[in-house]
């Protein structure tokens, strides 16, 4: 059914402008909600975060900002949704265009600078929708012209935390001049001492939700031991690896415009994102799982990405170039993948290809 809509819809959305295509997209998925899918295989079940996922792979933060569709990206098979960036005010974002697609490398350029309706909508909207259960994490960053951004975090922190199923601090969107700032020691170490903090004040009346940091894939590796080391001595729950990319592969073939400002994501980010996810592995030593995001476009990618350190997966780019199937196919990957390896669950074999991708044997 949902292969049947991609094969029609795919050509017909890849002709109009990317921002619009998201908005039907978005819009088709409020109107004609996807009807319920076959219950996951159980040997896809994956506890993170003191959180039963009935499958491992989640929609990235971006494509449902203002948690307008995540019952609907639930039906579509997804194991968790995670809306946002939201912000404590709303916010228009950049100029448009602001989003590119360079079709042959599978890639986006997006420069939206977290363009959202703000926390009183989006915290209106989940609260409608709390009923329903499933795992909607909420993703959270600060205004662009606002004066205390830790401030912002702490907000949103005590806003959502009852209606969270977890929590992602997003400090790696390239988009929100200053913001990849808060990566650096001492402002990520006060950041995440205020954030946990805050859940911490609100636990009683809201429960213990889980804090995740999204970083991004361009850190340097001095760096990422610092990150890892102030994630794991603040304690937060886990990590997501990684945001978009400000790097440009010398291979890409849209050269025009791959010369657009903002964050690259898609295919060409597969390879230094996986990269990473392995090294934060390395470090983390199993203080906390983390979520791998970046190119995911196949269940080969998906086994990648977990066989790097990920215990979770997320994807956005690829939906563009592969249709809203891909997420039935990936999980039907992983299930074949477990069976012919005659293996119980994913979590035997997270990270067990971290120790040779960190060894340099694996070019990014
Ligand atoms: C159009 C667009 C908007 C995005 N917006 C956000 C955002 O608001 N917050 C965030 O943490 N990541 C955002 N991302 C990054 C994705 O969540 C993801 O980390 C990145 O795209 C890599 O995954 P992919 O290659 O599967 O797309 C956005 C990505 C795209 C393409």
């Amino acid at each position: 059914m949902i292969r049947a809509f991609d094969a029609v819809s795919l050509p017909l959305l890849r002709w109009l402008d990317p921002e619009d295509a998201h908005r039907l997209a978005i819009q088709g998925l409020k109107l004609w909600p996807p009807v319920k899918p076959r219950p996951d295989d159980s040997k896809l079940a994956v506890r993170a975060f003191g959180l039963n996922f009935s499958n491992p792979v989640g929609i990235a933060a971006g494509f449902d900002k203002n948690a307008e569709a995540p019952d609907a990206l639930l039906r579509l098979g997804f194991g968790f949704v995670e809306v946002g960036t939201v912000t404590p005010k709303p916010q228009a974002g950049n100029p448009r265009p602001r989003l590119f697609r360079l079709e042959r490398d599978e890639a986006v350029i997006n420069r939206m600078g977290f363009n959202n309706e703000g926390a009183e909508v989006v915290l209106r909207r989940l609260a409608a929708r709390a009923q329903y259960g499933g795992i909607v994490g909420v993703n959270v960053g600060a205004n662009k012209d606002s004066d205390d951004r830790v401030a912002d975090y702490v907000k949103l922190i005590e806003t959502f935390a009852p209606l969270a199923s977890y929590f992602t601090v997003n400090v790696s969107s390239p988009n929100t001049p200053g913001l990849r700032n808060l990566q650096q020691a001492a402002a990520l170490d006060d950041l995440l001492a205020r954030v946990i903090d805050a859940r911490e004040r609100v636990r009683a009346a809201a429960g213990d939700t889980p804090v995740l940091l999204k970083i991004a894939p361009d850190l340097s590796l001095g760096e990422l031991d610092d990150v890892v080391h102030i994630a794991r001595s603040r304690r937060v729950d886990g990590m997501i690896v990684a945001n978009t990319t400000l790097s440009r592969s010398p291979t890409l073939r849209e050269r025009t415009k791959m010369n657009e400002q903002g964050g690259l994501s898609g295919r060409p980010l597969f390879r230094l994102s996986t990269r990473m996810v392995a090294e934060t592995f390395v470090r983390a030593e199993g203080a906390f799982p983390l979520i791998g995001v970046g190119g995911i476009d196949s269940g080969g990618a998906a086994l990648t990405k977990i066989r790097a350190g990920a215990t979770l997966v997320q994807l956005y780019s690829a939906l563009v170039y592969k249709g809203l199937g891909l997420v039935e196919s990936i999980k039907a990957d992983l299930a074949s993948t477990l069976l012919r390896t005659d293996r119980d669950s994913l979590a035997e074999i997270v990270g067990a290809d971290a120790p040779m991708i960190t060894a340099e044997e694996w070019p990014v």
